[in-house]
């Protein structure tokens, strides 16, 4: 049975390559929900950093905010979890899914164009955040990619505007306006937008048809590592082990906890060669410090990484101690 028409629920999709600032989008678009009812799937849920005192409960795989918006995990279930809320006594306000770093945004197309044909959706908007800084240094065949992302979504945010130059942001858009004259484009400083250029009736252009694609994977394939650890980072060896990093590492992000401040968060985000560090105010009853990083296989060495990290532990921990590693080929 479909759903009826005018109750089509909008969503928009969010795409971009690692790091690009796809999070920062979503978490801008939560705080100007403004008693919108606003569901949003997320592939890694851990990113979602929302202010302690809007959350009402947290679940394993949801978290209820006190204004009715909730984020959810991306699973391979999308089309249910959509169906259930369509079909739930209140039914949102809009649909947010934000594609992994590593996925071809426009495999969520398919599973969105089934549920428009059911009327339980409207696709209203399909965005894709490309990160101004790093684009000129990825490599050929990324770059390619990532411009084929951008010129298949109806708005494209030149993001991080402010770490780049006029001429380099004036370049990148030559290259999209060559690739796709008829791209919606705007520059952006961490994606600050008004909600209605973001979501909203009749976003897209519905003459614009949806091609289905293949789900390209980029051109490289991409491993990972991550870490937890109970003992605190020594900051200062810290520094030793971002070399080690910047050596290899497309992404890395984490909370972690250093000796100098052992019960404070420190949420961490590493995007090509920059680091941001942010101390969280509240104290931390049980400090485990969580990292991952991910980069391209041919260049990403995770033995050298894991051995860089434990010598940033002080004191180092004991054979068997609470440090658990993971090395694998991630959904980031
Ligand atoms: N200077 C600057 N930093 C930004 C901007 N947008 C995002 N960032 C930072 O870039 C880092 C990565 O941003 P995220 O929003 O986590 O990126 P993402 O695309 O969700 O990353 P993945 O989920 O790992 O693919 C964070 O430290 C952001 O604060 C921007 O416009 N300018």
């Amino acid at each position: 049975m479909t759903a009826e028409p005018d109750r089509a629920v909008p969503v928009v999709t969010v795409g971009g390559f690692l790091g690009a600032g796809k999070t920062t989008l979503v978490n801008g678009l939560l705080a100007q929900s403004n008693g919108r009812r606003i569901v949003v799937f997320v592939n890694d849920f851990g990113a979602i950093n929302i202010d302690y005192d809007l959350i009402e409960t947290v679940e394993e795989d949801r978290i209820s905010l006190k204004n009715g918006c909730v984020c959810c995990t991306l699973n391979d279930d999308l089309v249910g979890a959509v169906v259930d809320y369509c079909r739930a006594a209140e039914s949102p306000d809009a649909f947010v899914i934000e594609a992994s770093g590593v996925a071809d945004p426009r495999s969520l197309d398919q599973s969105i164009l089934a549920l428009q044909a059911a009327g339980h959706v409207r696709l209203d908007n399909r965005i894709y955040v490309l990160d101004a800084d790093c684009f000129g240094r990825l490599d050929y065949a990324d770059t390619e990619l990532l411009i084929d992302h951008a010129v298949a979504s109806d708005l494209v945010l030149v993001n991080k505007a402010d770490l780049t130059t006029a001429e380099k942001l004036a370049a990148l858009r030559k290259m999209l306006v060559r690739s796709s004259p008829h791209n919606k484009m705007i520059e952006t400083r961490h994606c600050a937008l008004p909600f209605d250029i973001l979501i909203g009736d009749g976003q897209r252009d519905k003459a614009v048809p949806v091609p289905v694609a293949p789900n390209q994977l980029l051109g490289h394939e991409f491993h990972s590592w991550s870490t937890t650890s109970a003992t605190p980072i020594n900051r200062r060896r810290f520094a030793a082990f971002l070399k080690t990093l910047a050596g290899s590492t497309l992404r890395a992000k984490g909370r972690l906890f250093f000796d100098d401040a052992p019960d404070r968060a420190v949420l961490f985000d590493f995007v090509g060669s920059r680091e941001t560090r942010r101390l969280l105010s509240e104290k931390t009853a049980d400090p485990v410090s969580v990292l991952v990083a991910i980069g391209h296989q041919d260049r990403f060495d995770a033995a050298l990484i894991a051995q860089a990290f434990s010598a940033t532990l002080n004191p180092v921990p004991p054979e068997g101690g609470r440090t658990e590693e993971r090395i694998d080929n991630p959904a980031f």
